[in-house]
C-alpha cells in the first residue's frame, strides 16, 4: 500500500503552520482525510490538534533547560534525538492508509534546510524502506519578500538549496499573497513567480539608493548604518546579481501563489501537491461508485 504526504518547510514565520491548518480544513471540506504531524518542538498552538506531535517525544524548552543550549542548537539536538528514536515517528505512520494526506509541519530554523545533514536522512526514512511515502516538499516563502528584491533572491536561494539537498519532488510557494494584493501588478508578479534576474536591474529601491549614495559622495559623508554602507554598495549589487544569475542558471525554482483565505488558491496548490505525489492515480474509484449506487437506491446522505 502506498502512502502520500507533504513536508511543509520554509523560513521562520513563512506561514507553514497556517498553511497546514488551511490545507487540513480544505481537505475536510472535500471529504479527504489528513494525518497531521507536528515536527516543531517549540510549537505551542494549533488550529487542528496534531495526530502526532514531536513534543510528546521531546520539547525545545526542556532541551534548552537541561542541556544549556540556545534555541537553534536546541532544535538541532531535538532532531538528532528524533533520528535516534525514529520508531516514535515511523510506527504510527505505518498504520496510515493511502487515502490520507500526511501533512508534516516543520520548524522554521533555516539551517535545517541548508547545511545540517539531518533532513536528508529523515526524508530517506520516510520515502524509502517499509514506509515508502510518496512525499513532496512544499517550501514556503512569504510574498512580502518581493518588496525587497535582494531579500527575495536570498529567500529563493534558500529554497533552491533545500531542493538540491533533499532531492525529492518539490514545490515552492509564495505565501501570504493577501499582504501584497493591489501592490504588485500582475505583469510584475510573473517575474517573481518565475524569478527573473533582471528584477535587480529594475529595482526601484536600488535606483533610489543609488541616488542617495550619489548625494552622500558629493557631501563626502556615508551613513555608518549597515543598510546604507554595506547593503547598498557596488559589491553588494554584484553579489546579488551573482546570486540571481546562479538561480537563473539552475532554472529550478518557480513559485505558486498562495492565499490561505481563498479556497481556489488552496485547491490549486493542493492539485500541484497531488500531481507531484501522484495521489489520484492510486485512489480506487470507490466513492463515486458508492454515490451512484446510493442515489440509484434512493439512499439519503
Ligand atoms: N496576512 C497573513 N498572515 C499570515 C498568513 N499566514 C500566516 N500568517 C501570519 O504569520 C504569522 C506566522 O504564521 P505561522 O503559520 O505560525 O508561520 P510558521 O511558518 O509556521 O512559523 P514558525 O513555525 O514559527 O516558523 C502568524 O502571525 C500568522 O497569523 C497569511 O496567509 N496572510
Ligand atoms: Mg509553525
Amino acid at each position: 500500500m502506498s502512502k502520500y504526504g507533504t513536508l511543509v518547510m520554509g523560513p521562520a514565520g513563512a506561514g507553514k503552520s497556517t498553511f497546514c491548518a488551511s490545507l487540513i480544513q480544505h481537505l475536510q471540506n472535500n471529504k479527504r482525510p489528513a494525518f497531521y504531524v507536528n515536527l516543531d518542538p517549540a510549537a505551542e498552538e494549533f488550529a487542528f490538534e496534531p495526530d502526532l506531535d514531536i513534543k510528546d517525544l521531546i520539547t525545545l524548552s526542556d532541551v534548552m533547560e537541561e542541556m544549556s543550549l540556545g534555541p537553534n542548537g536546541g532544535l538541532i539536538y531535538c532532531f538528532e534525538f528524533l533520528m535516534d528514536n525514529l520508531d516514535w515517528l515511523t510506527d504510527p505512520l505505518e498504520e496510515v492508509t493511502d487515502e490520507y494526506l500526511i501533512i508534516i509541519d516543520m520548524p522554521g530554523q533555516i539551517e535545517l534546510y541548508t547545511h545540517v545533514p539531518i533532513l536528508p536522512g529523515l526524508v530517506k526514512t520516510l520515502m524509502r524502506g517499509s514506509l515508502n511515502i510518496n512525499l513532496c516538499a512544499a517550501y514556503l516563502l512569504e510574498a512580502t519578500f518581493i518588496v525587497d528584491r535582494p531579500k527575495f533572491f536570498s529567500g529563493t536561494l534558500s529554497a533552491m538549496s533545500a531542493m538540491i539537498m533533499l532531492e525529492m519532488p518539490h514545490i515552492n510557494i509564495l505565501s501570504k499573497m493577501d499582504l501584497v494584493k493591489g501592490q504588485v501588478k500582475n505583469r510584475d508578479l510573473k517575474r517573481f513567480l518565475d524569478p527573473d534576474p533582471n528584477l535587480l536591474e529594475d529595482d526601484p529601491q536600488r535606483k533610489k539608493k543609488g541616488n542617495d549614495d550619489g548625494q552622500d559622495e558629493v557631501k563626502g559623508y556615508r551613513d555608518p548604518g549597515l543598510s546604507s554602507s554595506v547593503m547598498s554598495g557596488a559589491s553588494f549589487d554584484r553579489l546579488n546579481r551573482a546570486v540571481a544569475q546562479l538561480i537563473d542558471d539552475f532554472s529550478m525554482v518557480s513559485f505558486l501563489k498562495l492565499d490561505v483565505q481563498n479556497e481556489d488558491s488552496l485547491g490549486a496548490v493542493l492539485s500541484y501537491i497531488d500531481d507531484a505525489i501522484q495521489y489520484h492515480e492510486a485512489q480506487e474509484p470507490k466513492e463515486p461508485k458508492d454515490e451512484i449506487l446510493d442515489s440509484a437506491m434512493g439512499v439519503a446522505e
